[in-house]
């Protein structure tokens, strides 16, 4: 059991190290297109990008229960650390593969935002969670993040996506889940 303050430490030094690393992956990301790599450090800040933290509990009727529906993240690229129990499944060639659970590792999953970003040279990865019978399941989650004015536009001459700034984003797929399809319709809202 942790106290408060060695609690708060810990997550800020988490936060500190995740960030680094999301900002580090991104300008390697960027680079290996030949993107301008500094589009990450002007413009997802400390304050945009966040952590999110997951508990599954125990489910007595996991077969028929997500502890997360399957979703892609509406982010540029999430590092998520797992515990041993496992349960994050992700689609490959058309099919759902269950990610071996290690905890001493991290899982970078591209986001939509890097998706538009990149013209679809990367692919914003659809992913889900299931849920355990037996014990609860903890994880947790840093996402890399504009501000909400960034203008997210593909350097390309064919763009796929037309411009969108992440505040339109944002507001469309809560606009689709809350009022018009009940579900995230994502990217193909913006296609061009
Ligand atoms: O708990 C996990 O493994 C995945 C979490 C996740 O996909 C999310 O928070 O968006
Ligand atoms: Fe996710």
């Amino acid at each position: 059991m942790l106290g408060r303050l060695s609690w708060d430490s810990t997550i800020g030094e988490f936060a500190t190290t995740v960030s680094d690393l999301a900002q580090r992956i991104a300008e390697i990301l960027a680079e290996n297109l030949g993107l301008k790599s500094t589009f990450f450090a002007e413009n997802c800040l400390a304050g945009t990008c966040y952590l999110r933290m997951n508990r599954y509990p125990q489910c007595p009727i996991s077969s028929e229960v997500f502890g997360l529906m399957p979703h892609t993240d509406s982010d540029f690229l999430t590092i998520l650390h797992q515990d041993q129990v496992g349960g994050l499944q992700l689609v490959k060639d058309g099919r759902w593969i269950t990610v071996k659970p290690n905890p001493k590792a991290l899982i970078i999953n591209i986001g939509d935002l890097f998706q538009a970003w990149s013209n679809g040279a990367y692919k914003s990865v659809e992913h889900r969670v299931t849920t355990n019978q037996q014990v609860e399941r903890f994880s947790i989650a840093y996402f890399l993040c504009p501000s909400y004015d960034t203008l997210i536009q593909s350097c390309s001459e064919a763009p796929v996506y037309r411009k969108f700034s992440f505040r339109e984003y944002r507001q469309q797929v809560q606009e689709d889940v809350h009022e018009t399809t009940g579900y995230k319709v994502g990217l193909p809202r913006f296609l061009r």
